[in-house]
């Protein structure tokens, strides 16, 4: 039963013109778990979570989400299948308040948005919720691009969680954030798995990455070179390799 839940690619390719970004890549994430997925720069893990979550379509290979192929689902049905991410540089919209950021998530735009906005008490409660979890309630009516850049990931991190993903992909979450809030992003990204939900990491952040992994897997050109607990990863010869070019 955990393998059928888990997040799977078998033979992911993307090449853009001549490069080659993703070059057969068989990957298993299991269910209930905190991955990390790392690899020097350019080894194609951006690539990866477009490719998983329907940004940008593979060349060949195949993504199953608890055994149903999503290799070809567009970006919103692939978000309804229970897969949530956020982005290497943070999406966030920048004139509007943290709150409505949140609930943007989930409305739709225009007036169907507004109609349906205006009786969905509900997903303000909601919103709320996320806010004050993540620790930025205080900020629910500032501008977005007035909040540090930390805080932004964290916002984006609540819009996301706003559509209760059962599994959350997350773009470089350490990336520019100071000290303090990366402790939070590591607490709260343990105690969201502890109530159930799946994590894959992309991240550079080595100390993040060990501390809050249970699996880890390794990208290097394009392809995994290695995985498993963070113990054995630290001491891998070809992950050390990889990273030192070597
Ligand atoms: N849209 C694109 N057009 C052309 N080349 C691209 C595009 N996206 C990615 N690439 C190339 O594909 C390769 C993999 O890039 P990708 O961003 O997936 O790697 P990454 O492991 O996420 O890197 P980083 O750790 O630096 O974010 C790189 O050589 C990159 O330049």
């Amino acid at each position: 039963m955990t393998e059928v839940r888990s997040l799977a690619t078998a033979n992911l390719t993307k090449a853009f013109g001549g490069v080659v970004a993703l070059d057969g890549a068989t990957v298993t994430f299991r269910h209930g778990q905190v991955n990390a997925l790392i690899g020097p720069n350019g080894s194609g893990k951006t690539t990866f979570f477009n490719c998983v979550t329907g940004m940008i379509r593979p060349d060949s290979g195949q993504t199953t989400y608890r055994g149903q192929d999503i290799t070809r689902r567009a970006p919103h049905a692939i978000v309804r299948a229970g897969i949530g991410r956020t982005f290497q540089l943070c999406r966030v919209f920048p004139r509007m308040s943290a709150l409505d950021n949140v609930l943007a998530a989930v409305r739709p735009a225009g007036l169907v948005g507004q109609l349906r906005g205006a009786r969905a008490r509900v997903e303000v409660d909601r919103a709320w919720g996320w806010l004050t979890r993540l620790g930025i309630e205080h900020l629910a009516d500032v501008e977005a691009r007035t909040m540090s850049w930390g805080q932004q990931k964290l916002l984006e991190l609540a819009g996301v969680l706003m559509s209760d993903p059962e599994t959350v992909l997350l773009d470089e979450p350490a990336g520019g954030v100071n000290p303090a809030l990366l402790d939070r992003i590591g607490t709260l990204v343990r105690e969201l798995n502890a109530e159930g939900r799946t994590f894959v990491i992309v991240e550079h952040n080595m100390d993040l990455v060990m501390s809050v992994s249970d699996h880890i897997v390794v990208f290097d050109r394009g392809r995994p070179i290695a995985e498993g607990p963070p113990s054995l990863i630290r001491t891998d010869e070809r992950v050390l390799g990889a990273y030192l070019g070597v």
